[in-house]
């Protein structure tokens, strides 16, 4: 596709960036994102952090190209000052066609993936839909092997691709999402909170898939996690959002360590807390 461009480095350019909500119910405009600036090196993880509300799954769909991406014209997000380039194409200037294709390069992982899958399909049927959407020229016998290494990582028998979503629990269900993120390779991966609200027993499956996959791929990705075992096995640098705005961005550990933002701290330590309460749990 004219404009992306896979040796882009950084993978992920954002500079000055200001994302609202249109107005509605005779309200303002609502600005969910103000000023932001960062990069993402290619092959690197960045994981965005933050309360609820600072405006992490605003900007994770502006990055993936889905800003416009939904039936209800008060979600759709609109640029309103700077811009973020994504494999070198500016998300600001994308158009609908433009848009299309790029999600053949920029997988977005939407929050809770696991309950919007489709309920006519089985999962192998699932896993092959975003290719078969594509083309009609692969290789089934390739494609399957990949399937097949992938459900052993995530735990799941091969006896699941005959099952349709309603006979899968919650935690296989987006564990199916996350395969199905993976399918078409995608150089850059934009995934929200891909672990929340899943059993403790998939959130490893998911993490060691994730990890997988990069080991594999060098591809880039940008996480929106609270799940300390996935920061702790993915992730080198961290964004830390409030109220639209960056607070903090550094290694991990640097990030954990002398965060001089009151914010960060407190986070961090929520963070730790839910950690040694897992540790309690097991
Ligand atoms: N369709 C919408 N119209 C107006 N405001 C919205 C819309 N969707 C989200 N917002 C607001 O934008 C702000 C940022 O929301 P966003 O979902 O990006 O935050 P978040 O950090 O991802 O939160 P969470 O962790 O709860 O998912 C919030 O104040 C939210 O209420």
């Amino acid at each position: 596709m004219a404009g992306v461009d896979l040796d882009a480095d950084p993978a992920i350019h954002v500079s000055d960036l200001s994302l609202s909500y249109p107005a509605h119910g005779g309200g303002r405009s609502f600005h969910a994102v103000e000023g932001v600036s960062f990069d993402v090196q290619r092959g690197e993880v960045l994981a965005l952090l933050g309360e609820s509300g600072s405006g992490k799954s605003t900007l994770a769909r502006f990055l993936a190209g889905r800003a416009k991406d939904t039936g209800d014209k008060s979600a759709r997000i609109r640029a309103t000052g700077g811009d973020a380039h994504v494999l070198g194409t500016s998300m600001r200037r994308l158009n609908r066609r433009g848009a299309a294709r790029l999600t053949a390069y920029v997988g977005h992982l939407a929050q809770d993936a696991g309950a919007t899958l489709p309920p006519e399909l089985n999962v192998g049927d699932i896993l092959f839909g975003p290719i078969v959407e594509r083309t009609k020229d692969f290789d089934r016998d390739e494609l399957g092997a990949v399937i097949a290494e992938m459900m052993d990582i995530v735990g799941l028998p091969l006896s699941k691709l005959q099952e349709y979503p309603y006979e899968l629990s919650k935690g296989q269900r987006q564990r199916v999402a996350v395969m199905r993120s993976l399918m078409l390779n995608p150089p850059v991966l934009v995934a929200d909170e891909p672990t929340l609200g899943v059993d403790a027993n998939s959130r490893p499956r998911i993490v060691d898939l994730l990890r997988w996959y990069r080991e594999r791929s060098s591809a880039t990705l940008v996480l929106i996690s609270h799940d300390i075992g996935m920061l702790e096995a993915l992730v080198q640098d961290v964004l830390v959002m409030q109220q639209g705005r960056v607070v903090g961005h550094d290694d991990i550990n640097a990030i954990f360590r002398q965060a001089d933002h009151v914010y960060v701290q407190q986070l961090a330590q929520a963070l730790r807390a839910t950690a040694y309460d897992e540790i309690a749990d097991e």
